[in-house]
């Protein structure tokens, strides 16, 4: 078992990771029951998980009450937000409770967004079952729903007082869905870690096959990771934190575009968000470009976006959705940009005239 911590003070919480945890996690959520009925939010595509999750409660004397959310992007609604809330209003859910999240970064960030809005802010627990929420979503409480003027708009900061993973889940995950969330996992190589991007490149075909110990190194690690980024800024102040953003601002761009219908996963934008990140470091004079390339071939041999193939929106419609971003202030973007692999910053003085004419360029 390996358990990392996020340290923020009287709100720092574990995170448990464990092939088989699921059916022992009765132990770790009994006491947040604190005698109660727990409610169990999941959507419908992990109904097994959570068959094996309500036993182990029963097993711990825990009662549990499930709620089923509509699978995928579309989830993050006002709509599926204010059913949710509805809902757990009924169950007569309290503030000193913890909703479970079991699911994906969707369910995390819906159930995540409700607890930190239902009755001014109850508790939960994250119990992520995509590599994507185990890698990233589930760890450092950005919650939130898409708006219609563009992605995770409305929110809120809300820490879960429990992380528990289950690698051993991921082996009903689609695989297209494993690429996805594998691109995060190469993000924070990309991000400071020149090494941990070597051992994407000679591990990551092993654990996009369902290598076991590939994939619980990958998550410990991804977790350090991003916990020590969210201890060193949890609301995205100071710039540190938005170094996790690389290959966001050009993904939630192209996620926009593709409408949140399934057609562009989080994970793919990302990736190919990255991929365009490198090189308009390449073009700016910042980055070799042996380095954008040996990126871009690794999101390639994964079967993963490396730019825009098959985009047709052009450059200045793009650009239009990244005004939205959340990055913005007194009108300046500011862009994560890369001197090297491992060497992302946060760059202020980006033209997006120039981003339109960078992706105006790029092949299609
Ligand atoms: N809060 C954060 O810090 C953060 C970080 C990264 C991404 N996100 C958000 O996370 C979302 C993407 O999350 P995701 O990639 O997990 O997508 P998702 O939640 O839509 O899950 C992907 C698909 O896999 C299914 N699924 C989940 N677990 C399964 C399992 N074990 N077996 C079979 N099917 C399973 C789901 O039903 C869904 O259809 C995006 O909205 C993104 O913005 C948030
Ligand atoms: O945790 C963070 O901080 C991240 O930026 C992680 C990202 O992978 C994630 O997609 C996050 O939801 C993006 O946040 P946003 O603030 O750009 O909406
Ligand atoms: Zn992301």
């Amino acid at each position: 078992m390996t358990v990392v911590t996020v340290g923020l003070g009287e709100r720092s919480y574990p995170v448990v990771i464990e092939p088989g945890l699921l059916a022992r996690a009765g132990g770790h959520l009994a006491p947040l029951a604190r005698g109660r009925r727990m409610v169990i939010v999941a959507d419908g595509n992990v109904g097994p998980h959570l068959a094996t999750l309500q036993a182990a409660l029963s097993g711990a004397g825990v009662a549990t009450e499930a709620v089923t959310t509509r699978a995928g992007e579309g989830a993050k609604s006002w709509a599926s937000l204010e059913r949710l809330c509805d809902r757990l209003l009924e169950l007569g859910v309290e503030r000193g409770d913890h909703i479970v999240a079991l699911g994906g970064g969707v369910v995390g960030d819906l159930v995540g967004f409700a607890a930190a809005i239902l009755k001014r802010s109850c508790g939960f627990v994250q119990v992520p079952t995509t590599l994507l929420a185990q890698v990233d979503s589930s760890v450092g409480g950005k919650t939130g729903i898409n708006a219609r003027a563009g992605k995770n708009l409305i929110g809120a900061f809300h820490q879960p007082a429990l992380v528990l993973i289950d690698p051993d889940v991921l082996d009903t995950l689609p695989p297209r869905e494993l690429r996805a969330g594998y691109a995060e996992v190469v993000k924070y190589g990309l991000i400071d870690d020149p090494d941990f991007f070597g051992w994407c490149e000679a591990n990551g075909a092993a654990l996009l096959a369902g290598d076991k110990a590939a994939q619980v190194h990958a998550i410990a690690h991804s977790v350090a990771a991003k916990a020590r980024i969210v201890a060193a800024d949890e609301r995205e102040t100071t710039g540190v934190r938005a170094l996790l953003n690389l290959g966001h601002t050009f993904g939630h761009a192209l996620e926009a575009e593709a409408g949140y219908d399934g057609s562009l996963l989080h994970g793919e934008a990302v990736a190919a968000g990255m991929a365009l990140a490198f090189r308009y470091s390449v073009r700016r004079g910042l980055c070799p470009a042996e380095d954008a390339e040996r990126v871009a071939a690794h999101l390639r041999v994964s079967d993963l976006p490396d730019g825009l193939r098959g985009v047709t929106a052009s450059g200045e419609r793009l650009v239009e959705h990244m005004r939205h971003d959340k990055k913005a202030s007194g009108g300046v973007l500011p862009f994560l940009l890369a001197r090297g692999i491992g060497r992302t910053f946060l760059d202020r003085s980006v033209d997006l005239a120039d981003i339109a004419r960078f992706l105006d360029e790029e092949p299609r």
